[in-house]
């Protein structure tokens, strides 16, 4: 049997082939796949949420987690202690530490969850939740190249200690060097397909795939075939190490 899949000390490429699904304490009619988290090495987690019935819930409880996600298909509806929203294909919401976060979708949605402890900095307010889609934000070219665009989802504000972005590449595109730095990055491919490169390997990546990686793992990315190839990341920002 063959699997795209590689787990290593400090990358991982989980490919679905391999998903096993998990069951936690009041979820009801989702499967629900973690993907990446601290048992491998990482700080955060990321887990794939399918709704599967009518009604189907997710439930996040109060702790010390906050929680950035993306519906990549809705209809999503998020409740939290404070409020409420309805989310369609592409919308996104941020919900801080100590805040319950319960999720209903109908058969067929999907998101995934970041989902890591919040660094504090005492004296500082929490950031709040904030929500939005990804069709209202604006793409920019990424260092200059036209073809490589990336839209930053959240506020660029120094409360929050995390990001997600979405980087989209034409055909042909790549990162323009091998980035080596000190953010951890989470990443679902969205649609496409590309040469990933993760630490001293080059694996082939497509869309439903997952990368982690580790602080400091070089990195680079180059987009293959006929179609633009886009992924969502996440990013830990802000915070002296
Ligand atoms: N692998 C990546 O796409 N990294 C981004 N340029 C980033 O670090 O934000």
């Amino acid at each position: 049997m063959h699997t795209r899949t590689s787990v290593q000390a400090r990358h991982a490429l989980i490919a679905p082939d391999g998903h096993v699904p998990s069951d936690f304490p009041h979820w009801s009619g989702v499967k629900a796949h973690v993907i990446l988290s601290p048992a491998m090495g990482a700080a955060i987690s990321q887990i794939l949420v399918i709704f599967e019935e009518p009604r189907g819930t997710a439930f996040f409880p109060e702790d010390e987690h906050e929680h950035a996600l993306y519906v990549e298909k809705g209809p999503v509806r998020a409740e939290w202690s404070g409020g409420t929203v309805g989310l369609a294909d592409g919308g996104y919401l941020f919900t801080p530490a100590r805040t319950n976060l319960v999720l209903h979708g109908d058969p067929g949605s999907r998101l995934t969850v970041f989902r890591k402890v919040f660094a504090e900095i005492p004296g500082t307010p929490a950031p709040p939740v904030t929500h939005g889609n990804a069709a209202d934000v604006p793409d920019e070219p990424f260092l200059g190249n036209e073809r490589a665009r990336l839209q930053t989802l959240l506020p660029i504000h120094t409360h929050f200690d995390l990001a997600i972005n979405i980087f989209t590449y034409q055909p042909g595109a790549t990162l323009p060097f091998v980035e080596t730095h000190i953010m951890e990055h989470g990443l679902l491919m969205l649609s496409g397909q590309g040469i990933y490169r993760l630490e001293d390997r080059y694996y082939h990546v497509e869309a439903g795939d997952a990368i982690w990686m580790a602080p400091y793992c070089p990195q680079w990315f180059a987009a293959i075939g006929d179609e633009p190839a886009s992924y969502l990341y996440y990013k830990d920002i802000h915070r002296l190490p």
